[in-house]
Order: C-alpha cells, then sequence, then structure tokens
C-alpha cells in the first residue's frame, strides 16, 4: 500500500467516528512514530510504498482508535511537562491539570529545597517524577496501591533518571506515615457513579477503574484520609496539595477547614473550574 493509499483508507475508516481534525492528528502522529515521517512528506512522495511490518502496526493502531482506545495507550508513552512517560492501562494517562497542580507546587518552592515530598496514589509517577525532576535535592517518595502502578511509575523515574522511593500501600487502610513531610500532593479517585454519563467511552472502556471512581455516598473519602494524615505527619510549615472533583470543591474546601488547616485556598484551572486545593496548617 502507498502512502497517498493508507491516507485514504484510514481517513474512511474513521471519519464515521472522529472529527476530521482529529484524524489528521492522529495521523500525523502515527506516521511520524511508526513511519518517521511528517505529514508533508505523505504530499511530496504520495506513492511512497509502505513495508508490509510497518503497515501492519499502523492498521493495528488504527483499529484500536476505532475502538476508541486512547491514543496515548496505543503508542505506550505521553508527555507530562515537558517529561517523556511510558503509559500502560495500569495507570492513568496524566492531564493537563494535574500539570497546573505541579506548577503550583514549584511556584512556592526554592529550586534549591531540600524538602520531604509526598505523592499519595502516583500513578504513572507523573507528579513524583516531575517534582523530583525539578526540585533535585527534594526527598521524594511516592505511593500507590497498585503494583502495576509502581513498576510502571519506577521505570518512568528510571527514564526520567530521578531518584524516587516508592511504597505500595492503601492509603484508606493506613494509620501514619513513618516519615514527616513537608509537601504531600495528591490527584485521588473522585469521580462518582453518577457522573460516568459525562465521562467518554475512551476514559470507561479503557482506564483504570481503581484511579478514577469512588462510591457516590462517600466521594471525599480519600481526601478525608488524607487529610487526617496529612495533619499528623506535615511538618509545621508543610503544605498539602490537591486535585479534586470540581462538583464537590465547597465540600472538599469545608472537610480540610474541619479537619484542622488554618487555611485552605482554591484555584481554578485553565478552563476556569475549581480543580485544586492548597491547605496550610
Ligand atoms: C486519579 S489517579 C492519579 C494518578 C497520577 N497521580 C496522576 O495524577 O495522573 C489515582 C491513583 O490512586 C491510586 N489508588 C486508588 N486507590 C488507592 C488506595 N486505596 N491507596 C493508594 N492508592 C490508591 C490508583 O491506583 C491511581 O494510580
Amino acid at each position: 500500500m502507498t502512502l497517498k493509499e493508507f491516507k485514504e483508507h484510514f481517513f474512511k475508516r474513521l471519519s464515521p467516528l472522529y472529527p476530521d481534525q482529529e484524524i489528521e492528528s492522529f495521523f500525523r502522529i502515527l506516521i511520524e512514530t511508526y513511519l518517521g515521517l511528517r505529514s508533508i512528506d505523505v504530499h511530496l512522495n504520495p506513492d511512497k510504498k509502505i513495508k508490509l511490518k510497518k503497515l501492519d502496526q499502523l492498521l493495528a493502531a488504527r483499529e484500536r482508535l476505532v475502538l476508541f482506545e486512547p491514543l496515548q495507550y496505543i503508542l505506550g508513552e505521553t508527555e507530562f511537562y515537558g517529561l517523556h512517560f511510558t503509559l500502560n492501562p495500569d495507570v492513568l494517562i496524566p492531564r493537563p491539570e494535574t500539570e497546573e497542580l505541579v506548577e503550583w507546587i514549584l511556584n512556592d518552592l526554592e529550586a534549591g529545597t531540600n524538602s520531604r515530598i509526598l505523592d499519595i496514589g502516583t500513578g504513572s509517577g507523573c507528579i513524583a517524577v516531575s517534582l523530583a525532576k525539578q526540585l533535585p535535592l527534594a526527598q521524594v517518595d511516592a505511593l500507590d496501591v497498585s503494583e502495576g502502578a509502581l513498576n510502571l511509575a519506577a521505570h518512568n523515574a528510571e527514564l526520567n533518571k530521578v531518584d524516587i522511593r516508592f511504597l505500595q500501600q492503601n492509603i484508606l487502610e493506613t494509620e501514619s506515615f513513618e516519615t514527616s513531610y513537608d509537601i504531600i500532593v495528591s490527584n485521588p479517585p473522585y469521580v462518582r457513579n453518577l457522573e460516568k454519563t459525562e465521562i467518554q467511552a475512551n476514559v470507561l472502556n479503557f482506564e483504570p477503574h481503581l484511579a478514577l471512581f469512588v462510591e457516590d455516598h462517600d466521594a471525599l473519602i480519600f481526601y478525608r484520609k488524607i487529610a487526617e494524615l496529612a495533619i499528623r505527619s506535615l511538618s509545621s510549615e508543610g503544605k498539602l496539595y490537591v486535585e479534586i472533583n470540581q462538583y464537590l470543591a465547597e465540600e472538599t474546601q469545608v472537610l480540610f477547614k474541619e479537619t484542622g488547616f488554618k487555611e485552605v485556598e482554591l484555584r481554578l484551572d485553565f478552563a476556569g473550574k475549581p480543580r485544586m486545593i492548597k491547605a496550610s496548617l
């Protein structure tokens, strides 16, 4: 099959499912990844034949897109805070809102800080690895209940040449931490079942439900536990940063105040939604 023919087939197969702009973007990324070509190369050399093995890879990727699998899982990688991360279905795909949470922490800290930092529910390790990369003297710990997530996060730490201590732990069953921390950060599960209808098929069918969902009747379970543990294990100037459910911003703020945090600051994300809280003792 030639480049031109493949492009035609690709668009024909995906156009009932995705807008043209998105198909164009998938096509550009796939030919760059599998063939090392740019879109312009397809126009310059439309009759160039695609090698059979490469064509098989491209067709397999296209069929996964037909099933609405996210491109990041198909490629097995993504970018977060300017770094490369390997991905697999054991972990959530890092989101741009979470980069804003990382940015908030970095703006509050000196680059040369030797702060002790804990990331709860590290997943791909995106938060912990980004902080460790920007703060080379900080001591970063990262925990998750999922062994698969921790294995991948450890791989991502190695990939980005940072030193992180990983702990397999169920936060809901944790009584206390051995270490005192200056910064605790978390993007815990917070989506209620009643919000499932808002979630697209590509998220619902492919991303780990362990990373996403909480019971409707106790949607703040992770925030309550994290706040209680943080109150006991943060240093006197310590701070807790969390990503939150935009629909529960008010309740989450109240919970942190009731747990004993003196200052609770809410921030909007780039889309104007209340998505982050910093709590100080
Ligand atoms: C929303 S994801 C966040 C992943 C990553 N930090 C990010 O921002 O992309 C929540 C993470 O919490 C982990 N998790 C879920 N329940 C947990 C528990 N009881 N104890 C510890 N981690 C848990 C999941 O495995 C998942 O990696």
